[in-house]
């Protein structure tokens, strides 16, 4: 086995119980090197099944003999492939745009617990560190790519970035490998061929070193986060609140105890918080952070990301997702089964009691109202206000109407006219 072998195979040695290897193949040298590797120790130990996935982004000419290139290479070596067609974006980076619709092609096809495979190496970590030093990141952006995180039903590994370039090369060299040479790679438009083609090698001669010491840089990040996140993951215990009404789905944390923090402490923790959640503001644009804190008392402002929003109500800040915000189109909720209604981002309400079936559920459009027992006919509206239901929600609680007239709102047990007083209404959130 060679030295390269032995390397990857101990990265590896973790995920031989996977049910399956596939690697990400651009059939670039990187990739195809890895491809040759991954085989041999396939043919010598016991190894997950592999298969082999190119994505062909139908972005230049020369590329259209690409996969049918890495279908070769990947016969000569009993390897299954499959070539995957994406359409890429209008987006104001075509680079980025590949990227992103690259990555989602090979998330979807991945099979549960699979191991997606890709053959960025230490030279492409040094150069990813130092482009994102160059654009201003911060401890996150520093860490460099991770060797391994989950990506759709899988996980993505990349257990080459220990390896540098030159090692890759000799290895192509001694074992006769053809690969493609993308010829964009030399063009230094964009920023990432510059560094690669004018700036790295002018300072790997002047510090030889650069490679592995930008990789400690990027453990020192590592670690310096793992801090960060153990302060955020205490902050977050003490913030976080049930959200009020008290049957609301909504994630929440009191706004006094966020508060109290520094600032750098609040935006660790609330970075922290919306990780899962949505893409993070980078570091300019925490001015909207500032301005929810700062408006008034009585003001419900909302500070909008890319997959949803911060609200504050009262004392109370909520994450309210995207679908949270969109009112739909139709405001009457499709029915799926007796007593179950479809609500936006999969969630189901169910209607259960007298009369379950024959009801029709719906948002608010305005002018409705309520008979309640012992109070005679109320504004909708007027009712809400008085339960201090946050403006963002008033609009999304599901009303449940009886032949046109209003009868009950789910979530709100104290809202049934006479009739229906046993009714109730749950909200089932989405998994
Ligand atoms: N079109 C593609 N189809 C499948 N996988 C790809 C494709 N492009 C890139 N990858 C994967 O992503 C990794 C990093 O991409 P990057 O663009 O840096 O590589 P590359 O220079 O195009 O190709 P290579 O790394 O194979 O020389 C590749 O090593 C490969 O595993």
């Amino acid at each position: 086995m060679t030295n390269l072998q032995q390397k990857v195979y101990r990265e590896l040695q973790e995920h031989v119980g996977a049910p399956g290897w596939c690697l990400a193949f651009s059939g670039g040298l990187d990739s195809a090197v890895l491809l040759h590797v991954l085989a041999a120790l396939c043919r010598q130990y016991a190894c997950p099944p592999l298969r082999a996935v190119h994505v062909h982004h139908g972005l230049q000419a020369v590329a259209d003999d690409w996969p049918d290139h890495c279908r070769m290479q990947c016969e000569q070596l009993a390897v299954p492939f499959q070539a995957v067609f994406v359409q890429v974006g209008n987006a104001a980076s075509t680079e980025q745009a590949a990227r992103d619709a690259r990555y989602a092609a090979l998330a979807g096809q991945l099979e549960p617990g699979e191991v997606l495979l890709l053959a960025q190496h230490q030279d492409d970590q040094a150069e990813t560190l130092l482009l994102r030093l160059l654009r201003g990141s911060g401890v996150t952006g520093l860490q460099g790519m991770p060797g391994t995180r989950p990506l759709g039903c899988g996980l993505l590994l990349r257990p080459l970035l220990q390896v540098p370039r030159r090692q890759l090369e000799e290895y192509a060299r001694q074992h006769d490998l053809s690969w493609i040479d993308d010829p964009s790679n030399r063009s230094d438009i964009h920023d990432r061929n510059f560094l690669r083609n004018r700036v790295m090698p002018g300072l790997r001669r002047r510090w030889p070193g650069l490679d592995t010491v930008l990789q400690r840089t990027a453990a020192h990040m590592r670690e310096a986060q793992g801090l960060l996140d153990e302060l955020a993951a205490i902050d977050l215990q003490q913030a976080r609140r049930q959200a009020q009404p008290d049957w609301l789905t909504l994630e929440c944390l009191d706004l006094d105890c966020v508060r109290a923090l520094s600032t750098a402490r609040q935006i660790n923790l609330i970075r922290f918080w919306l990780r899962d959640k949505t893409l993070p503001p980078d570091s300019a644009h925490w001015a909207g952070w500032q301005a929810l804190l700062q408006a008034g008392a009585d003001a419900q402002p909302l500070w909008q990301l890319q997959d949803g929003a911060l609200v504050r109500h009262g004392r109370r800040l909520y994450w309210l997702p995207k679908h949270w915000q969109q009112v739909p189109a139709d405001p009457d909720l499709p029915q799926v089964a007796n007593g179950r209604y479809r609500l936006p981002g999969n969630g189901v309400l169910q209607v259960a009691g007298l009369h379950a079936g024959s009801l029709r559920a719906g948002y608010r459009q305005g002018g409705e109202q309520l008979d309640l027992p012992g109070r005679g006919r109320r504004d909708l509206k007027r009712l809400l206000q008085e339960r201090q239901v946050p403006v963002f929600l008033r609009n999304r609680l599901p009303l449940l109407f009886a032949d046109g007239q209003l009868v009950a709102v789910a979530g709100l047990p104290e809202l049934r006219s006479a009739a229906f007083v046993g009714l109730e209404a749950d909200w089932i959130p989405p998994r």
